[in-house]
């Protein structure tokens, strides 16, 4: 069984001479309680992989699927309970209007849950935010505690699988350990999968088992993290963006 399957995916945006393929012959499997980093230079095409997953890039074609289950173009409500995603920007992501007890009693209250008031608190409980951050708006939150509302909010309808666009590249330095931290802690504590997008591969060895290496839309090579550590990876590409993320230069002729 695997938790997300990618075949022979493509991913197109316009039409004709606008057409742009940001995502080319793309496959990889992420098994039940993996957690695979996608990383690659900027617009190679990572996010984009989750996007057509959820349904925000409606052009794609190949075979995606999530617990076995093939996605079609239409996602239902299982879906979604199944596969939630924390983006980049907690300062974009949450309604500015909303408190975080609005936020998180109208996801609650989406998925059919009835016993709102507990969840609220042992979702707060979870992300380290205490009652306190109840009834605050987003903006009397710091950006780390915007995204752990954020995190909340995906958590509510309880589900398997969590995608992380670039979960902390738009916090401040010294928060992001924190919240890779309890992303971690939340994935042992839920029996939870991630798929997620960094373009700091010290953050994807800290946080992924396995990774895909992506270059022009194509995935050029799926390594384990120790053969990373070790940086002994198959393909030179992968080797550069090693070696450029250690701040090494190449001794070329
Ligand atoms: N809505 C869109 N319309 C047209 N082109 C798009 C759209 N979204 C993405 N693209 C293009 O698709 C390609 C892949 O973009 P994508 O955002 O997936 O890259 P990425 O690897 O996630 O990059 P980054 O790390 O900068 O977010 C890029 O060439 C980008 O310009």
């Amino acid at each position: 069984m695997s938790a997300l399957s990618f075949q022979g995916l493509n991913v197109w945006f316009g039409e004709g001479r606008d057409r742009v393929d940001a995502v080319k012959d793309a496959s990889f499997e992420v098994a039940p309680g993996e957690s695979f980093g996608l990383v690659g230079e900027s617009g190679s095409g990572k996010s984009t992989i989750m996007r057509a997953l959820t349904g925000l890039a409606p052009h794609w074609s190949g075979h995606m699927s999530v617990n076995d289950r093939p996605v079609g173009r239409r996602r239902d409500r299982t879906f979604y309970k199944t596969v939630q995603m924390v983006f980049q920007d907690p300062y974009a992501s949450l309604h500015p209007r909303l408190s975080v007890d609005q936020v998180l009693s109208e996801v609650l209250w989406l998925h059919g849950f009835g016993d709102i008031e507990p969840r609220i608190e042992r979702l707060l409980d979870d992300v380290g935010l205490g009652p306190s951050f109840r009834f605050r708006y987003p903006h009397q939150l710091s950006g780390g505690q915007r995204q752990r509302v954020a995190i909340a909010r995906a958590l509510a309808p309880e589900p398997s699988i969590l995608l992380l666009d670039e979960p902390t590249s738009a916090l401040d330095v010294s928060v992001q350990a924190e919240i890779l931290n309890l992303l971690a802690d939340l994935r042992t504590e839920h029996n939870l999968t991630f798929l997620m997008v960094s373009h700091d591969l010290a953050v994807v060895a800290h946080m992924c088992e396995r990774i895909a290496v992506m270059q022009a839309g194509e995935i050029v090579e799926v390594l384990g993290v120790e053969e990373m550590r070790a940086m002994k990876p198959q393909h030179p590409y992968t080797l550069s963006l090693l070696e450029a993320s250690l701040g090494y230069r190449r001794e070329s002729a």
